[in-house]
């Protein structure tokens, strides 16, 4: 085990999650603390991403609790959006800031004192360095993908949420990005993702969410590695 669970940062209970009146998936029971990374895997269609965006309180649950350091997620409390980094499925740029003026303005906006150096340790570190001063209807898909990830990484967050950080990625990119998930639930973070990615789950993920109709549960990867490889 890497880190042993601390005291529980992000906690779910009999949570039910969906878009109208009918749950998508079964009702999940959650705990993940500091220094701890939590998988969400499932078939397409099974309800990760709807789990993450009522986890991250940009859907109402259709019944449970979620809360954060104790209190009920709410994006629009300034705590919360200090504490949580979530890269979902919509990159959203402003059109008229290059990609390094929107790591800029990220960073700034989450009070990093050396923003310059942070952003352009994570321009490199994104393999952006020859497409950073471009606008972002300029980049290519996967070069959009990198910016939104290095949104993330270039502000201080307790918890990080990323829904299928590998889509777009070449292979090379999603080796580096495992490491620096690693890193980072190492350091302390907590780091929630939902991904195909059979690698990134067994390399990064102390635990694995099944999002099943049924049940969901969560597992040891040991215990997942039959719906792992099936990712
Ligand atoms: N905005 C929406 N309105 C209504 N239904 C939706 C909406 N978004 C998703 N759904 C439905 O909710 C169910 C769960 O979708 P969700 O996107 O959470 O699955 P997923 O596990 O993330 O899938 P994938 O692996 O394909 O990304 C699906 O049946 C989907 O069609």
């Amino acid at each position: 085990m890497r880190n042993p669970p601390g005291s529980d940062l992000l906690v779910a209970g009999g949570l039910a999650v969906g878009h109208g009146a009918a749950p998508v998936c079964a009702p999940v029971d959650l705990r993940l603390s500091a220094g701890r990374a939590l998988a969400v895997v499932g078939p397409n269609g099974s309800g990760k991403s709807t789990l993450l965006r009522t986890l991250v309180g940009l859907l109402e649950p259709l019944a449970g609790t979620v809360t954060l350091a104790g209190a009920s997620v709410d994006e629009r409390s300034a705590a919360f959006r200090r504490d949580v980094a979530a890269v979902l499925d919509d990159d959203s740029f402003f059109v008229s800031l290059t990609g390094r003026e929107h790591l800029l303005l990220t960073a700034r906006g989450h009070g990093v004192a050396a923003a310059e150096e942070v952003v352009a340790a994570e321009i490199e570190a994104f393999g952006l360095a020859e497409r950073a001063d471009a606008l972002p209807s300029a980049l290519s898909s996967g070069q959009r993908r990198r910016l939104a990830l290095a949104a993330a990484f270039v502000r201080p967050a307790r918890l990080l949420v990323l829904d299928e950080p590998e889509r777009r990625l070449d292979a090379g990119m999603r080796t580096r990005l495992a490491a620096r998930l690693g890193g980072l639930r190492d350091a302390g973070t907590a780091v929630l993702f939902a991904s195909h990615d059979a690698e990134l789950v067994g390399t990064v993920a102390d635990e694995v969410l099944v999002v099943d109709d049924d049940a969901c549960r969560v597992l040891a990867p040991a215990e997942a590695a039959g719906r792992i490889a099936e990712l």
